[in-house]
C-alpha cells in the first residue's frame, strides 16, 4: 500500500524529460554517455532513461552513487521507469546498465535492512520483491549489459533479465554472495539461480556465497557473453537484434511459460514471505552481523 502510494507521489514527481549535465533544463537536448545528444531522455533523480523508439529500446541507467544499492528509492523509481517503459507500445526491449563506474549493483541497500523498525523492513522487502517479479516477467526483452561487480541483490537483478553481457574484467565478480554477510538468499533468489546454472552449481554457490569472475561466471551460464569491456554496450544492442526478431508474442508467451512457475510461487505467499523477512532480519545476531559487514566495508578504505 505504502509502496502503491509512494509510486504515484514519485510518478507525478520524477518522470519528467530528463536532461544531463549541469544547468540543463528540462525540454532541452543534453549530453549522454558515449556521446551524442540526447532528446528524449527521461527518468528520475537514480534512473536515466535513455530511449530509442524506432529501435523498439531504452537503455536504463542506474546511478545511485557510490554502488548502485538498491534502497527504498531507488527500488521504486526504477520500477516506475520499468512500467512506463511497459506501457508505451513503442518499446519491446530494455538494455539494464550501470552509471557508476565499476558497479553494477551492490545489491540490496544494507542501510535499508539495518537499525529500522519492522514496518520499514516490511516496505522495503515488499518493494524488492515487487522489483523481482516485475522484472523476471516483464513481457520486454531485458538484456543486462554488466559493467562492474554485482554482489547479491545486485545479481538478482541480473538474473531476472533474459540474457547477461559480462564485462571482461576479473574485478567484475557476480553471485549471491549472502552467506558471506551471515544472511541467507530467500527461495525466490535461489529458485532464480537454480533456474539459470540448475541445482548442483547453485547448491554449492549458494552455500559458499560464491562471486564468479568473468570466465568462471561464463562457464556456469551466470552469464551468457563475456566481452571486452570496451564492447558491453555494443555487444547487448547486437544480441537484442536476434531476441527483437522472433514474433513477440510467442516469445511472451515461452517467457511466461518458463518463469510463472517460478514466479507464482512468491505470489502465492508474499505475505509470509515479508513476514519472514522482517522476523529474520529484526534478529539481534543478523543485525550484529550487518553491522559488523559495514563496518569491514569501512575499514576496508583505511
Ligand atoms: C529471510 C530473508 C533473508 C534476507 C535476505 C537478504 C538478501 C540480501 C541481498 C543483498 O543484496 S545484501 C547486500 C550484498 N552486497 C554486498 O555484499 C556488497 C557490499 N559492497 C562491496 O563489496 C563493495 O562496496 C563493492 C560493491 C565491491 C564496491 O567496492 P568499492 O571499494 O568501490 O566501494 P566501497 O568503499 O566498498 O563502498 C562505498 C560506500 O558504499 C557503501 N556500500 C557498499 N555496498 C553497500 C550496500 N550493499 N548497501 C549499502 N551501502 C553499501 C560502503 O559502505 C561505502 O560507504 P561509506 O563508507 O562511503 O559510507
Amino acid at each position: 500500500m505504502a509502496l502503491a502510494v509512494g509510486m504515484r507521489v514519485l510518478t507525478r514527481s520524477l518522470l519528467r524529460p530528463w536532461v544531463r549535465g549541469p544547468g540543463a533544463t528540462p525540454g532541452r537536448t543534453g549530453p549522454v554517455a558515449g556521446g551524442g545528444d540526447c532528446v528524449r531522455c527521461f527518468g528520475s533523480p537514480r534512473v536515466l532513461v535513455e530511449p530509442d523508439p524506432a529501435a523498439g529500446f531504452a537503455v536504463m541507467k542506474m546511478r545511485n552513487p557510490p554502488v548502485n544499492s538498491l534502497s527504498l528509492e531507488f527500488l521504486t523509481e526504477m520500477l516506475i521507469s520499468l512500467e512506463k517503459l511497459e506501457s508505451d507500445k513503442a518499446f519491446h526491449a530494455i538494455i539494464i546498465t550501470s552509471d557508476c563506474p565499476g558497479i553494477f549493483s551492490a545489491g540490496l541497500d544494507l542501510k535499508e535492512m539495518c537499525g529500522r523498525d519492522p514496518t520499514h523492513y516490511a516496505e522495503y522487502w515488499k518493494a524488492v520483491q515487487e522489483l523481482w517479479l516485475r522484472f523476471y516477467l516483464s513481457h520486454l526483452v531485458v538484456i543486462s549489459a554488466i559493467n562492474g561487480v554485482s554482489p547479491a541483490g545486485g545479481c538478482l537483478l541480473a538474473l531476472s533479465s533474459d540474457y547477461r553481457v559480462l564485462a571482461d574484467n576479473p574485478k567484475y565478480a557476480i553471485g549471491l554472495n549472502e552467506t558471506l554477510l551471515g544472511i541467507v538468499a530467500p527461495f525466490w533468489f535461489k529458485d532464480t539461480l537454480v533456474n539459470t546454472v540448475g541445482h548442483r552449481v547453485a547448491e554449492r554457490a549458494l552455500q559458499l556465497g560464491l562471486l564468479f569472475p568473468p570466465a568462471e561466471a561464463l562457464r556456469v551460464g551466470m552469464v551468457d557473453q563475456v566481452v571486452p569491456e570496451d564492447q558491453v554496450q555494443s555487444a547487448a544492442r547486437s544480441v537484442l537484434a536476434q531476441w527483437l526478431a522472433i514474433p513477440g508474442h510467442a516469445r511472451q508467451l515461452t517467457k511466461t511459460l518458463m518463469r510463472k512457475p517460478t514466479a507464482d510461487r512468491l505470489l502465492k505467499e508474499r505475505d509470509a514471505d515479508i513476514q519472514n523477512f522482517v522476523r529474520f532480519i529484526s534478529r539481534d545476531a543478523i543485525q550484529k552481523a550487518l553491522r559488523t559487514y559495514l563496518e569491514k566495508l569501512k575499514q576496508k578504505k583505511s
